[in-house]
């Protein structure tokens, strides 16, 4: 039978990680296909197979590019979701020599204040795994890299420090993205993520939504706005809520009134 391809960043990123949490669970022979960013990864995706994106951090909140391609690219759903504990390593040669650290933005923002109190610069690049590639390819000795320890191994640098991220509980939610999918066992607990953009801007708009939810005694699990990219001061809003068992249906309709447009992004199983 002919590999079908689940997309995710490259080898030692976080995303990677979670990837091979997702095989577990689904059925089907996948090979990982690694891309350079989020958005190549939706790129690919859109011609076939599955793919693998990070969406939201508890510390430093959701990945906004995540939130706008799933907008952007109307055939790809969420299939899935799992969350991951994340615990970054300062990674190179020395650490008394290191002038700049390299990491993606999401983990040079979750170890803020430790880099802070060393006094370094920074740099972001696309991936935590890229910042390591660039660390031991360069043999530079006052660069350093945040990443995973994976990464570390796989291009044979040495593990400085543990577990530098400002925060302990600091996690990050992945999904996996594509048209379809089967998984081998389902999980208790399903969401739905929806975005939409209210019908008119006055007191009460986003109120009306609301009720919605608090009369149908459905619990919220996210709600956020972003720029809608029409006008300043104009916002779409993302919903993520227990799927329970109210209809889909009747819910989306019921907010249909309010709302210029209503998008599915998915009804998907929360793995552990
Ligand atoms: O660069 C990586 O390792 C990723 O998988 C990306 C990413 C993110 O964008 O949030 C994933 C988990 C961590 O929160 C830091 C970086």
């Amino acid at each position: 039978m002919k590999n079908l391809s689940i997309y995710t960043l490259p080898k030692g990123t976080y995303s990677e990680r979670a990837t091979k949490k997702f095989l577990e669970y689904i059925d089907g022979n996948y090979k990982i296909d690694y891309c350079n960013s989020i958005y190549d990864v939706f790129e690919k995706v859109d011609n076939g197979g599955l793919g693998v994106v990070p969406i939201e951090n508890s510390i430093e909140g959701s990945v906004s590019l995540t939130q706008d391609l799933l907008l952007q690219f109307k055939d790809i759903k969420i299939l899935g979701e799992l969350a991951l504990d994340i615990h970054h390593n300062l990674i190179g040669y020395d650490k008394n020599k290191i002038k700049t650290v390299i990491s993606h933005p999401q983990a040079l923002a979750q170890c803020r204040n430790y880099i802070k109190k060393h006094g370094w610069e920074v740099k972001a690049v696309e991936s935590t795994a890229k910042a390591v590639k660039i660390v031991a390819e360069s043999k530079d000795e006052t660069l350093g890299a945040i990443g995973s320890k994976e990464s570390a191994e796989y291009y044979n640098l040495k593990i400085l420090d543990e577990n530098i991220e400002d925060y302990k509980n600091n996690r990050t939610r992945f999904i996996l993205i594509g048209r379809d999918v089967k998984f081998k066992t389902l999980p208790k607990n399903y969401k739905v993520s929806i975005v939409f953009e209210l019908k008119e801007d006055k007191p009460g708009a986003l109120y009306h939504i609301l009720k919605e939810f608090a009369e149908k005694n459905i619990n919220l699990t996210r709600i956020e706005s972003r720029p809608s990219k029409k006008r300043l001061g104009t916002y779409i809003f993302y919903i993520d809520f227990e799927d329970g068992k109210e209809k889909l249906e009747e819910i989306l309709k019921s907010l249909e009134r309010h709302t210029t447009f209503i998008i599915l992004l998915g009804r998907y199983p929360v793995f552990d």
